[in-house]
């Protein structure tokens, strides 16, 4: 059995960036940059009002009126040329004719009868006008390899004219649910069946990741089924996610299927509770998680082994968020692993929750992060810090 970190340290190793792809901008939010983007245009175009006013010369402005000569809206294309001694109304947005270098705002002007007055005595030269390339010159880098595309960098490289990036894509997911004794909620249970849970909350929580592509199989607990599931799901996915068959149980195929898939075993078995059968592997490019089946288990192991392994795939920042905060109450515990306890954080104190056996996700229900004890440590007093693990909302 290894320890927690040297599992996820397994993790960082081998979960590597899937191959880029160009997708529309309209498609990219929250995707990461897998190349430098270096703007192709200046940016602005042309001189440009920022301000509802009148442009005109500044060196003009030495007391005497100005005559208004056109109105000038934003997206006109009309070129135009001002002569000394003359001036055009503008609008925020519109190009500032050649022959003149400065806008003044309406509120700091008067106009009688086509001649305007300028009353503004702080007004500089080239006041109220955005340079052509002063957002971004071409040739200039605009975002680098690795950008996160958060909602404003989306909008910057559209207003700098980018229509389509190159991107690293989400991984496609397969979730093959492994278990005789499953049934669908919905339907009536005979003796002996369980109502199957981790499909849903796996899939709730790949949703919440912004993971869609995902494709939910099922399985009996026969070496040959489930052999004969994860080859397509290899053949079609970059990330499978099999639940349930992981333990030493004379029905537990799941490590046996990876080998006859020839899917090599990173590890198998970590110091943690709970999720202490988890097994990882590799085939090619692709990464296999056999996630315990106790519920609880599955969706511990889920974040905090399976966000970190996509946010090697993607760059995207997937990871739980760790702080350090009081404990409200004194926990302990009895086994040196690691342990995950649903927990709840208000903002000062964590709260470990009741209900923490790895078959009931009652309390996992109303947890808002998941406490992190070390494995080595066994009792924790009233106050003293302890790693909490934010869960996404
Ligand atoms: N002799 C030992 N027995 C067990 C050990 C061990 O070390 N020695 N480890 C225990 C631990 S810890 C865990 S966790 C489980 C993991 O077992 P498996 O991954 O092989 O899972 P299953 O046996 O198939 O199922 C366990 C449990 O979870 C329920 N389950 C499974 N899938 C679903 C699902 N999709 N939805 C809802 N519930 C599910 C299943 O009915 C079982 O109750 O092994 C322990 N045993
Ligand atoms: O690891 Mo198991 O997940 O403790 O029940």
């Amino acid at each position: 059995m290894i320890s927690v970190n040297e599992a996820k340290n397994s993790i960082y190793l081998n979960a590597t960036r899937l191959p880029p792809v160009v997708l529309d901008l309209k498609d990219a939010a929250g995707k990461v940059l897998a190349a430098a983007l270096v703007a192709s245009e200046n940016i602005p175009a042309f001189p440009q009002s920022a301000m509802d006013g009148y442009a005109f010369a500044y060196e003009d402005t030495n007391g005497a009126a100005l005559t208004i000569m056109t109105t000038i809206q934003a997206g006109s294309g009309k070129e135009l040329l001002l002569q000394p001694g003359q001036a055009a109304r503008i609008f925020t947005g519109a190009a500032v004719p050649e022959g003149a270098d400065t806008v003044v705002m309406q509120e700091k002007a008067k106009v009688q009868e086509n001649r305007l007055s300028i009353e503004d005595p702080l007004l500089k030269p080239g006041a109220n006008v955005r340079p052509p390339g002063s957002e971004i010159q071409s040739g200039q880098p605009a975002l680098d390899k690795g950008t996160l595309l958060t909602p404003a960098a989306i909008g910057f490289l559209a207003a700098i004219g980018f229509q389509e990036v190159p991107v690293y894509p989400d991984p496609v997911v397969s979730i093959i649910i492994t278990g005789k004794e499953l049934r669908p909620p919905g339907q009536p249970l005979t003796y002996g069946q369980v109502y199957e849970s981790n499909s849903y909350a796996l899939k709730a929580a790949l949703s919440k990741a912004g993971i869609t592509k995902v494709e939910v199989l099922f399985a009996d607990d026969t070496l040959d089924q489930v052999t004969e599931l994860l080859q397509d799901a290899l053949e079609k996915s970059n990330l499978v996610l099999l639940t349930g068959g992981v333990s030493v149980g004379d029905f537990d195929f799941v490590p046996e299927a990876a080998k006859a898939c020839s899917v090599n075993t990173l590890f198998h078995k970590i110091k943690q509770r709970p999720g202490k059968p988890l097994f990882f592997g590799k085939k090619e490019s692709r990464l296999v998680f056999g996630l315990p089946g106790n519920p609880a288990s599955a969706l511990t192991c889920f974040y905090e082994y399976v966000l970190p392994a996509i946010s090697g795939q993607t760059g995207r920042p997937l990871s739980l968020q760790s702080v350090r905060v009081p404990a409200k109450e004194r926990i302990s515990k009895a086994h040196p692993l690691t342990h995950f306890l649903k927990g709840y954080y208000d903002g000062n104190t964590a709260l470990s929750l009741d209900a923490q056996e790895s078959y009931r996700l009652r309390s996992f229900a109303t947890a808002n992060c998941l406490i992190v004890l070390d494995e080595d440590q066994y009792e924790f007093e009233e106050g003293a810090l302890v790693e909490v693990h934010l869960l996404p909302s």
